[in-house]
């Protein structure tokens, strides 16, 4: 069952448990990385509780009693610290089953009622928390950023020989990639304080940096497909319009994308390898596996970039071959990339 539709069944028994009662609804802050992430929530409840019939009122009770703010969290989180976990147990004095590995740098943003600020007061923790009363900037230069820059060098770095970003940044190469995505095609796109955007871009330099963490690419790289669409692809669109010419180093990374999606199906596990032998499994949704898995079984680079760059449904609607120039380029790369190393083209589009 969905986490909404758990959601949904939670909130009816509490409706039920306490007769409707106006002062029993909840506030709910949710984090995952989307647009309006609490007025999806809300949305998506609001559609089960009518496709599963329970009633106007209960309906009603949502909408009134409860409140549903949009937040964005920044923390880079790399997970369960397998190789360290001896240690932390032997430092802490317990087993810890769910102890979890991030950075110290934190940000919550949170769109929603002061009122409610003063009711929770995060704020007031050590937790970088801000109240706001509109999340869209901070997401729009967070994701388009942070994420940008993961997304758009991830898979080039992967399949160039890399497993962890703090290793990709000692890498002059791919690193100066990473910057020129983010300060020469993804910053003019964005319409927020030049210097505001430049700071955080150097702070994302340092965080991706940071020894201490060892973010994994293949984590990085899971559902990679609606990650290029939703971090990558405004950006590209945004600079086409901007200059009229396409960004050279995200259109790279679009390519870099499909090469990555290059596998094989077995089980319904994708399995693609990278030059130097290494197999991994590519993790997205069962339909777009199954498109690249086709569609590279003709390893005709044309049709390849063709048959992904119309692939509608990966673009919110928009069909890319219709932008001058992408898919020949894209295409290009692809060939590119079947005879030379990754580095050696990524070295040239850095020039
Ligand atoms: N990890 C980060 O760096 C980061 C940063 C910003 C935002 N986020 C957002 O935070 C959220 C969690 O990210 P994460 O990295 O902790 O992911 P995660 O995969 O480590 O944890 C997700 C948890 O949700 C549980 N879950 C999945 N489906 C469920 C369901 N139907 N019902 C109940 N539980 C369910 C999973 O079992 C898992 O424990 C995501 O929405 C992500 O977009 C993560
Ligand atoms: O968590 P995902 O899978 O949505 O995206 C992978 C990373 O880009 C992401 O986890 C960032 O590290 C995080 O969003 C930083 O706040």
């Amino acid at each position: 069952m969905s986490f909404p539709a758990k959601v949904t069944a939670f909130l009816y028994e509490r409706y039920k448990a306490f007769d409707g009662a106006a002062d029993k609804g909840l506030l709910f802050l949710p984090v995952e990385l989307i647009d309006n992430n609490g007025a999806e929530l809300k949305r998506i409840i609001l559609q089960y509780a009518d496709e599963w019939e329970l009633g106007e009122d209960f309906i009603n009770w949502i909408i009134t009693a409860n409140e549903f703010t949009s937040t964005l969290v920044d923390r880079i989180v790399t997970g369960y610290p397998r190789d360290e976990v001896s240690y932390f147990e032997e430092k802490l004095g317990y087993k810890d089953n769910i102890i979890d590995t991030s950075e110290l740098f934190n940000l919550w943003v949170i769109e929603g009622d002061k009122k409610w600020a003063e009711k929770l007061p995060v704020h007031r923790t050590d937790a970088n928390v801000i109240w706001t009363d509109d999340v869209k900037p901070y997401k729009k230069r967070k994701v388009r950023i942070l994420n940008g820059a993961h997304t758009s060098t991830v898979l080039a770095a992967y399949l160039a020989g890399y497993d962890i970003v703090m290793d990709f940044m000692k890498d002059d190469t791919i690193r100066s990639f990473m910057n020129t995505v983010i300060y020469d095609e993804v910053i003019p796109t964005l319409d927020l304080p030049k210097e505001e955007l430049e700071d955080f871009a150097a702070a994302v330099n340092d965080r991706f940096a940071n020894p201490y963490i060892k973010h994994k690419l293949l984590d990085i790289a899971l559902n990679s497909c609606s990650k290029f669409n939703a971090r990558c692809l405004p950006s590209l669109l945004g600079y086409v319009e901007e200059k009229g010419e396409l960004p050279k180093c995200l259109t790279f990374s679009l390519a870099a994308f499909i090469r990555f999606y290059k596998g094989q199906m077995n089980d319904g596990v994708c399995t693609g390898v990278r030059k130097d032998g290494t197999q991994y499994q590519i993790r997205d949704d069962a339909d777009v596996l199954t498109f690249f898995a086709e569609i590279w079984t003709c390893n005709d680079a044309d049709k390849i970039a063709g048959a992904a760059l119309s692939n509608t449904s990966f673009w919110s609607g928009k069909d890319l071959t219709q932008i001058p120039g992408l898919k020949d380029a894209v295409a290009g790369y692809l060939k590119r990339m079947d005879t030379e190393d990754i580095r050696s083209i990524m070295t040239e589009l850095i020039g």
